[in-house]
């Protein structure tokens, strides 16, 4: 047979669907959210999304070769209400970006218009046992999307964007010694579009009811500029981690609810 030259590098997105045929599924992300497509659901307000993080719940820093990821022991860390049917818990945090000084980077899009980058908050739903049982079930996860736009710096992700440069390969990984509550990432407006989707790196499963935040949180060039301290593969060899993000997914008709 021919010799298969296992591909170091990862294929971009627009070669997923070869190994994950889900990737041209029915409910893919992420999407560009038409806003006048939205549809208010009195339900999401009269229900309104809990979000209860602990202060002490962020473990530690790892380098996935793909993002930042902090991993979160979800004790106490839970959300619930809104579109969720159950409570689900926090089990890690990474966030999607672009090219330096760019203003693409965000995987969902909000009338065409991209942020330089977008926060992912993935939880796991409590009906099941863990989260890689969770992982491939239509209700297993909850992503709140939050933007982040270029402006002040955030202090809230100083903490951990001043770690970046404490992980540059992948698989590094620094412990987290420090009380930090993740919820100082979410805007202090908690409104949000909302819509049933997929994990936007492989394996694609179609198992998120995706939250994004309408309102973007500031971060500074500085900050934005810190995650290009993560390094990964490219095909000339090791570079700056960036333009990991997923463009958007076709809708195939999704509903997109709004607060
Ligand atoms: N951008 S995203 O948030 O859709 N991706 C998340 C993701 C990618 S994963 O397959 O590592 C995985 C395993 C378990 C839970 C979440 C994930
Ligand atoms: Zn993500």
């Amino acid at each position: 047979g021919f010799l298969q030259v296992a591909s170091p590098v990862p294929q971009g997105p627009n070669k997923w669907h070869e190994q994950f045929p889900i990737a041209k599924g029915q409910r893919q992300s992420p999407i560009d959210i038409v806003t006048s497509n939205a549809k208010v659901d009195k339900a999401l307000s009269d229900n309104p999304l809990k979000v209860s993080y602990s202060n002490n719940c962020c473990q530690s820093v790892t380098n996935t070769g793909a993002s930042f990821q902090v991993v979160v022991d979800g004790a106490g860390t839970e959300i619930s209400g809104g579109p969720l049917d159950s409570t689900y818990k926090l089990v890690q945090f990474h966030a999607h970006w672009g090219p330096l000084g760019g203003d693409e980077g965000s995987e969902h899009t909000v009338d065409g218009v991209t942020y330089p980058a977008e926060l992912h908050l993935v939880h796991w739903n409590q009906k099941y046992k863990d989260v890689g049982e969770a992982v491939d079930k239509p209700d297993g996860l909850a992503v709140i999307g939050v933007f982040f736009s270029r402006g002040k710096e955030h202090a809230g992700f100083k903490p951990i964007s001043d770690l970046f440069a404490k992980v540059p390969r992948k698989a590094d990984k620094v412990d987290i010694s420090f009380n930090y509550d993740p919820a100082c990432l979410l805007p202090a407006r908690r409104d949000y579009w909302t819509y049933l989707g997929s994990l936007t790196t492989p394996p694609l499963f179609e198992s998120v009811t995706w939250i994004v935040m309408k309102d973007p949180v500031e971060v500074s060039a500085e900050q934005l500029a810190a995650l290009r301290n993560l390094l990964w593969e490219t095909p000339s060899g090791e570079g700056q981690m960036c333009n990991n993000y997923r463009p958007p997914q076709p809708l195939q008709g999704r509903l997109v609810r709004s607060t």
